[in-house]
């Protein structure tokens, strides 16, 4: 059964504040009575203990997005102690990510949930896999998996380079951009309002969410948010 629909994150480069929009996309729906759920190929930097696995990414958006611990069990396939890209980490720790593993649990979470995020690692070029066995990227699993997406780039000086880079190779490798979530915005500052248009404008990709620093919750209709999984 894999009845959910589902959605990628991606983001214009690693601690851009995928897993913190992602948190609060979640949240959102689940507050609005949908069954949402996450999911995380391929997780590094983080201790494969339990409290360490915890405080990663699938940690974080359970506690903000009110998910049972019990829950959270296949929310990411691999985890790498190493901070570095997933494809390096295996390379140093070994399990290195298979296309069938992460299809599978993929799967799975559109079985549990009507509404699946799944987070990117880094940007949109991350190579999880690269071996003399086989080479996997990133946008290799989201092609297969059939998502669209959604980019999250900072609010800051910077973000219309990253940003339209991001949205124009995606856009390159058929990966359909639903729309750009600008993160640490702050209103006040003319230069993120001037962002927000040109990237608006060069990208032709909607700016549908700006999240300030330490915001609790994300400014969009939540049937906005449903209708943009598919
Ligand atoms: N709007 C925000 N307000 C306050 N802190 C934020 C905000 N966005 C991100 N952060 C913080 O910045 C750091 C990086 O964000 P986050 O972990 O979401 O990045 P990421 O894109 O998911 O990184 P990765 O590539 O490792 O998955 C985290 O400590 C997070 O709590
Ligand atoms: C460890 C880090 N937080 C991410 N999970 C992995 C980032 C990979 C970035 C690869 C790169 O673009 O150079
Ligand atoms: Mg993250």
């Amino acid at each position: 059964m894999t009845d959910g629909k589902g959605l990628f994150v991606t983001a214009t480069g690693t601690d851009v504040g995928k897993t913190y929009v992602t948190a609060l996309i979640v949240k959102k729906l689940r507050e609005a009575g949908h069954s949402a759920g996450y999911y995380k190929a391929a997780l590094s930097g983080v201790a494969k203990t339990a409290a360490g696995f915890r405080t990663g990414d699938a940690g974080y958006v359970a506690d903000v997005a009110g998910i049972a611990q019990e829950e959270t069990g296949n929310s990411v396939s691999y985890v790498y102690e190493k901070a570095v890209s997933p494809h390096l980490a295996a390379k140093l720790e070994g399990n290195p990510v298979k296309m069938a593993v992460v299809m599978a649990a993929y799967k799975q979470a559109l079985s549990r949930y009507d509404y699946v995020t799944m987070e990117g690692s880094g940007g949109i070029v991350c190579p999880l896999r690269y071996d003399d066995d086989a080479q996997l990227l990133l946008e290799d699993v989201i092609t297969a998996l059939g998502l669209d997406a959604l980019v999250v780039a900072d609010a800051g000086l910077g973000t219309i380079n990253a940003t339209v880079l991001t949205v124009d190779y995606m856009k390159r490798r058929g990966i359909p951009v639903k729309g750009i979530i600008l993160n640490r915005y702050d209103a006040a500052d003319a230069m993120m309002r001037d962002n927000k248009k040109m990237v608006e404008i060069l990208t032709r990709v909607p700016v549908i969410a700006c999240v300030k620093k330490d915001e609790t919750a994300i400014v969009i209709d939540a049937a906005t948010l449903a209708g943009l999984y598919g």
